[in-house]
């Protein structure tokens, strides 16, 4: 059976500032590079054959150290970016007019097609990230590989496998550098297709990431 770890990347400067980053970017702060130390040892004790990450800096800066680690390389793949938050991407969260915030609710409370202007909508990031993973299908028998991917696009990935909607994604708490892990199963009496083992373990960091709605 194909087990699938997901990770998403270290604490950054905007993370820790409350900017929204979407497909924009910041460095990882010092705590968010220890946090990435933690999970690649973790990676390798779990025997990861593959990296795969984001192609945007953040991501990539988690990835590289991982892959140290686990001494494999690193494939990029721009479907594992984070949402394309559009006009609102470098703002503050706490500096948004009410019809701002507004456009970003639309993302989470089921509004249909609902994007912020210039972004993208939460069902077309869970396309792109479902077929990402799906491409792990593809990889030799006995491949582990682990996506480094964000916050949004991996909780969209994980809810709609749970079968839930795409805008459900933040009823999941995926703080930097937790580990979360997918398994694809064939079984005539289980559910056949992706099923999720394990979401949002942070029990190899010693001081988990505050999320979002805590800092
Ligand atoms: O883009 C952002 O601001 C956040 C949202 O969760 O994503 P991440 O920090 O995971 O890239």
């Amino acid at each position: 059976m194909l087990q699938v770890y997901l990770v998403r990347h270290g604490e950054t400067q905007w993370n820790a500032e409350r900017r929204i980053q979407g497909q924009s970017d910041s460095a990882l702060t010092e705590k968010g590079e220890q946090q990435a130390q933690q999970v690649a040892e973790r990676a390798r004790a779990l025997g990861i054959t593959h990296i795969i990450s984001s192609d945007l800096g953040r991501t990539r800066q988690t990835a590289s150290i991982i892959a140290q680690a686990c001494g494999c390389d690193v494939t990029l793949d721009a479907r594992l970016r984070e949402l394309d938050m559009g006009v609102l991407e470098q703002r503050h969260i706490d500096g948004l007019t009410e019809e701002e915030e507004g456009w970003r609710r639309q993302l989470v409370n089921g509004t249909p097609d609902g994007r912020i202007p210039d972004g993208e909508s939460m069902v077309e990031l869970s396309e792109r990230m479902q077929s990402a993973l799906n491409a792990c299908l593809e990889l030799p028998e006995g491949s582990r590989p682990l996506l480094v991917s964000h916050g949004m696009a991996l909780g969209c990935l994980v809810s709609t496998i749970l079968g839930l909607p795409a805008w459900a994604e933040r009823r999941l708490r995926l703080r930097n550098c937790s580990l979360s892990r997918v398994d694809y199963q064939q079984s005539p009496w289980l559910a056949s297709g992706w099923v999720v083992e394990t979401a949002g373990d942070v029990s190899h960091l010693d001081a988990p990431a505050l999320d979002e709605m805590q800092r």
